[in-house]
């Protein structure tokens, strides 16, 4: 199992969300944070707004999928976030060793 970790432009948030549903992602984390990357001094626009990079607000969307969903996750996530402008973000996948579902004790790939 992997944990995919999507920090996007908070306005593609939904669009993040219906795309992983499309792929049969069944559920995810999402919490808002700050963030900047590497165009530093450039600016960005955020709602109307230009700001001088410094920190930008941003939405973390983090998921944990088989290993075999990970490509097919990763696509989604790409194809709804990307704007092509500077700060659509960045993606970090990470291994996972274990998932255990409360409610049904199930563990591993059954429990995600
Ligand atoms: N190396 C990193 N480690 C942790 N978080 C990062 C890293 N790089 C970027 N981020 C997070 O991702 C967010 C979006 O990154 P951003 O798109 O600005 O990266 P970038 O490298 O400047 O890409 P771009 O060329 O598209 O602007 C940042 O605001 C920050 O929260």
């Amino acid at each position: 199992m992997k944990q995919i970790t999507a920090i996007i432009k908070p306005f593609k948030l939904d669009e993040v969300r219906e795309s992983l549903a499309e792929v049969n992602v069944t559920g995810l984390t999402v919490t808002e944070v700050k963030g900047f990357g590497r165009q530093k001094g450039h600016t960005e626009l955020y709602r109307g707004a230009e700001y001088v990079v410094d920190f930008l607000p941003k939405v973390k969307v983090e998921v944990v999928v088989d290993d075999s969903v990970v490509e097919t996750a990763v696509d989604a996530i790409i194809k709804a976030a990307r704007t092509g402008k500077i700060g659509d973000g960045k993606i970090f996948v990470q291994n996972i060793e274990q998932v255990i579902r409360i409610r049904t004790g199930e563990t591993g790939p059954d429990a995600v």
